[in-house]
């Protein structure tokens, strides 16, 4: 059990007596047109039996040319106390999220893939990656590619048209691109569901990124240099220009925060569960305190 989060499982105790949010009704889900820019495939979509969600978007997900990271698909491990936690905090937001898709935001490698996997699988939604969505829509195998054979122009258009076209769905978890929060029309789309900022200190980024390597992070990627030292100045100065865009986020998750309630220095000791339940409650206040506004 996460002591620092001061969490208990209640046993079945899936509804807590407050009033059910209205809104985001259940809607039956459009065919995605992923098709309106000449340089991208079109997309079909169609049910996937393959998904392990309980309620998989309404009948529909993302297949074919898609890449359909489903939660299901790859096993995620944590200890039996923190899926205890996480069963019942997920049990506790479920009826307040009301299907809405959930967007990860935050810079490169803070996690949001990691992250957002486990969340998608204890709330039985699907899992995108936008990145993903973007390299298959295009038909290039890699960001860096695009960026190279076309622009960071043209890899923004996608992705903008990529979460266009997320928007319009539901029960989705969606790890955006580390840069889809500069563009202003980006938001109008991810504000149909709820964002959350996974806040991780550069120092942290910097180490996670020199670990795997800069060669699939274009906009970190220089030939020569001390990959920590490159990873750090220029996570700098990425996150200086966006900060104030990850701060319009509807919930924040600090990962400094977490290690202090759990009495670690280093965030990169946290574990990616840990981390997801925070994620968890910070989108429970949210979403309640929404709700107390409202009624
Ligand atoms: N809590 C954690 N502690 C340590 N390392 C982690 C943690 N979460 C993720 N990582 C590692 O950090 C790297 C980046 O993680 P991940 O791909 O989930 O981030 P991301 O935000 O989706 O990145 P990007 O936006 O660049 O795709 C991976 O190597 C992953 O294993
Ligand atoms: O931070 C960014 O601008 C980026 C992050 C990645 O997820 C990719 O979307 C791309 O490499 C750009």
């Amino acid at each position: 059990m996460d002591a620092g989060l001061g969490l208990r499982p209640r046993p079945g105790a899936a509804w807590t007596g407050r009033r059910k949010p209205q809104g985001f009704p259940p809607a039956t889900v459009p065919a995605a047109r992923l098709d309106q820019n000449p340089a991208r495939r079109p997309l079909v979509l169609r049910s996937d039996a393959g998904s392990r969600s309980t309620d998989p978007i309404r009948g529909a997900s993302l297949k074919g040319l898609c890449c359909h990271k489903s939660a299901g698909t790859e096993k995620v491990h944590y200890s039996a106390d923190e899926a205890l936690v996480l069963k019942q905090k997920a049990e506790d937001v479920l009826p307040y999220l009301n299907d809405r898709c959930v967007y990860l935001v935050g810079m490169m490698g803070s996690g949001k893939t990691t992250v957002g996997k486990i969340i998608a699988e204890v709330l039985g939604y699907s899992f995108f990656d936008s990145d993903k969505l973007v390299e298959q829509s295009v038909g290039i195998p890699s960001v860096a590619e695009i960026f190279q054979v076309h622009s960071e122009a043209f890899f923004r258009d996608n992705e903008s048209e990529v979460l266009r076209d997320l928007s319009s769905m539901h029960r989705l978890i969606v790890a955006t691109g580390g840069g889809a929060v500069i563009r202003p029309i980006n938001w109008s789309y991810m504000r149909k569901g709820l964002t959350i900022w996974l806040d991780v200190p550069l120092d942290a980024l910097a180490r996670r990124i020199a670990a795997v390597g800069t060669a699939s992070r274009p906009l970190l990627h220089q030939e020569s240099g001390d990959p920590y030292a490159k990873a750090y100045a220029k996570l700098t100065a990425l996150f200086e220009q966006r900060m104030d865009s990850y701060a319009n986020a509807d919930a924040r998750v600090s990962l400094e925060n977490i290690a202090l309630k759990q009495g670690h220095n280093d965030v990169n000791v946290l574990t990616p569960s840990a981390i997801a339940i925070e994620a968890l409650l910070k989108m429970e206040s949210f979403l309640t305190e929404k709700a107390m506004v409202r009624n």
